[in-house]
């Protein structure tokens, strides 16, 4: 049996004052596969991202997180902000709906990549420089070794995502959240970094947690999908059981409300 690289189980997460803090994820259960691309779906507020910043700590203080998140053997609820950090970004990396979130606007391109791949994998200026113009080719920035001394506002939203992907995949992680990470593009933007996403998946064995209440992304990539709402998840299954034979009622809702969803939804090409 082939081991999940990321195990959810029993998920609970309340924010809120301490006496009556509101629950907003009550008790999910999800496994991420080297490979494999795990949709999560839903409508806005259902939890989608919550969940998503709680694998990596990333919670307000005063969100309580209860159940098990194991990457590999490590339990990562209750684990010391110093091994937390060492997971982030060099096992367990993120990118969001809107790339400048991951990159800081006044350092050039090229230092933002080194710096992260000498920080965590204590490479040498030469040898990150070289890693980090090989990681802007594998997403296909134009020009990679002019790119570097770039700063983030000299690119398109698109390539920004890229440049942000490439950041995320500097330390060849294994495991990768992406929340919404194409809805602020235009479509034919969003189909070459969906596209990009399933290739990198398959050729570097990333897992991949994709969030998204777009069901349209949701078909062209994703090989599993868990949809969401009100903190739970109704019902997951592989993307053909979800999209071909949905068994809730709140699934078949949100695949009536996808445009052309009959037709298009199993088409499995972004491109
Ligand atoms: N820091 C916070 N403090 C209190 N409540 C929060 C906080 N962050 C999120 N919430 C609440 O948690 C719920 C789930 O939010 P979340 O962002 O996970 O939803 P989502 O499914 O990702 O929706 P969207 O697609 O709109 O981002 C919402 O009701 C939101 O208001």
């Amino acid at each position: 049996m082939i081991t999940p690289a990321l195990t959810i189980r029993d998920l609970t997460i309340a924010i809120g004052n301490k006496k009556s803090p509101t629950r907003i994820v009550n008790g999910i259960s999800l496994d991420l596969y080297a490979g494999r691309i795990q949709g999560l779906a839903g409508e806005s507020g259902s939890g989608k991202t919550v969940s998503s910043l709680a694998v990596l700590g990333l919670l307000p203080a005063n969100a309580i997180v209860t159940g098990s998140m194991r990457l590999g053997s490590t339990e990562l609820i209750g684990l010391p902000l110093a091994r937390l950090r060492d997971i982030r970004g060099r096992r367990i990396a993120m990118i969001f709906q809107d790339p400048s979130a991951s990159l800081h606007p006044q350092i050039r391109i090229g230092g933002q990549l080194t710096d992260h791949v000498r920080r965590h994998l204590g490479y040498d200026r030469k040898k990150a420089r070289a890693h980090a113009i090989e990681l802007l080719e594998r997403v296909q920035v134009p020009d990679a070794t002019e790119a570097l001394s770039r700063f983030p506002h000299q690119f398109s939203g698109g390539q920004r995502q890229r440049i942000a992907i490439a950041i995320a995949l500097a330390c060849d992680p294994d495991v990768l959240l992406a929340d919404e990470p194409t809805t602020a593009l235009d479509v034919t933007v969003q189909a070459g970094i969906l596209q990009l996403l399933r290739d990198l998946a398959l050729e570097r064995q990333l897992a991949v947690l994709l969030v998204t209440h777009d069901l349209g992304v949701m078909s062209a990539v994703a090989d599993d999908v868990a949809v969401m709402r009100a903190g739970l998840i109704t019902e997951s299954g592989t993307r053909e059981q979800l999209f071909m034979t949905p068994q809730h009622e709140y699934t078949r809702e949100l695949l009536a409300s996808l445009p052309g969803a009959k037709t298009n939804s199993m088409n499995g090409d972004a491109e």
